[in-house]
């Protein structure tokens, strides 16, 4: 099997490096990573340095390359690009992808697998979602300080059956994964609870604890957790009926000092993924005639700053 990763940050450098790594020698899988700049100068030179808090590991994958031609056709191709870099890769990847090709995008965001739908690439589309938390620490090091690195993926549209060669692939991978029949009932209870955090987090620029230990904003974080919910309802997405306390809670199992990333990245002046956090919802609660007001004002006032 041919499994390339496109994008080789904190989640695209952990999941790449684990399988690089298990299959550095093997005769029948092959893995391949799509970066770019120094990043992949380094890593063509001295590999791929993961840490997390139990080991360092160096990963060799079969080939390196920012050039998707050089790298050509995959059997599996991982999407773990930030969502503003999403579209504009997709249309990139063609020369990666062949009809039974699995298109599978692990970011952030419940339209991910549309904005890949919407590109027409030829495979089979998936959607997928983890609980990482990993960063580049520098060009060729990738850092995982958090999470307990589940990778969860399954296909939009067809029978889950025809992949459990795939899932053999990837346990034996040294992933911890899990292949679903319900990719959406994952992806959004990812997203319940990363959305809202993402967004008031960002708008306080406030870590995890500071957000949830004031009335005011964990009534914000509620309260777009309800709208998610509502969405989610409308969309025929099944999540369970204590859905929104449950996700308050994930969020309170954080350490206090947890930042999210679009805080981060909104703090440190660098493109954020506004659209995928909350962008997202605005424009599908639109499609689906819905409303959610909290939404539209904390869009509205991230947009302007
Ligand atoms: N990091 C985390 O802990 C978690 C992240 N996520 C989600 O996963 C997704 C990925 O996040 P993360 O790994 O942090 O992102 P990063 O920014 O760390 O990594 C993305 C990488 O993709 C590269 N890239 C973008 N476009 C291309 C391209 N066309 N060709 C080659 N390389 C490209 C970027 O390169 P360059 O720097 O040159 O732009 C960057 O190195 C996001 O949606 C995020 O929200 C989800 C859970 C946890
Ligand atoms: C869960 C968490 C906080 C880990 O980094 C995350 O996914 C994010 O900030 O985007």
């Amino acid at each position: 099997m041919r499994i390339c990763i496109a994008g080789l940050g904190g989640v695209g450098g952990y999941f790449g490096g684990r399988l690089a790594v298990a299959y550095e020698t093997s005769a029948e899988h092959e893995i391949s990573f799509l970066c770019r700049g120094e990043h992949m100068n380094r890593i063509r030179e001295k590999g791929l340095v993961v840490t997390t808090p139990r080991e360092t590991f160096v990963a060799h994958p079969r080939v390196v390359s920012d050039s998707p031609a050089e790298i050509g056709c995959v059997d599996v191709l991982f999407f773990a690009v930030k969502g503003y870099d999403l579209q504009a890769f997709a249309k990139a990847a063609r020369p990666l992808c062949h009809n039974q090709t699995l298109l599978i995008p692990l970011g952030n965001g419940v339209d991910n697998a549309d904005i890949l739908c919407k590109e027409k690439i030829p495979g089979i589309l998936f959607n997928g979602c983890v609980y990482i938390s990993a960063f580049i620490a520098s060009p060729g090091e990738i850092r995982q300080v958090g999470g307990n690195c589940k990778m969860i993926v399954g296909p939009v549209n067809d029978h889950i059956e025809k992949h459990r060669s795939f899932e053999k692939v990837m346990k034996e991978g040294g992933i911890l994964f899990e292949l679903t029949p319900e990719i959406d009932l994952a992806v959004w209870t990812k997203f319940i609870f990363m959305s809202p955090m993402a967004a008031v987090t960002t708008l306080k620029r406030a870590s995890f604890g500071e957000v949830l230990s004031q009335k005011r904003t964990r009534d914000m974080v509620l309260n777009l957790m309800k709208e998610v919910e509502s969405l989610a309802q409308k969309r025929g997405i099944a999540l369970p009926g204590n859905i929104v306390e449950v996700s308050l809670e994930k969020a309170q199992s954080f350490p206090p000092e947890t930042r999210s990333s679009m805080e981060l990245d909104a703090s440190k002046g660098r493109p954020t993924e506004l659209e995928t956090f909350v962008g997202a919802v605005v424009r599908l609660a639109e499609d689906a005639g819905i409303s959610v007001p909290l939404y539209e004002k904390v869009y509205k006032a991230l947009l302007q700053e």
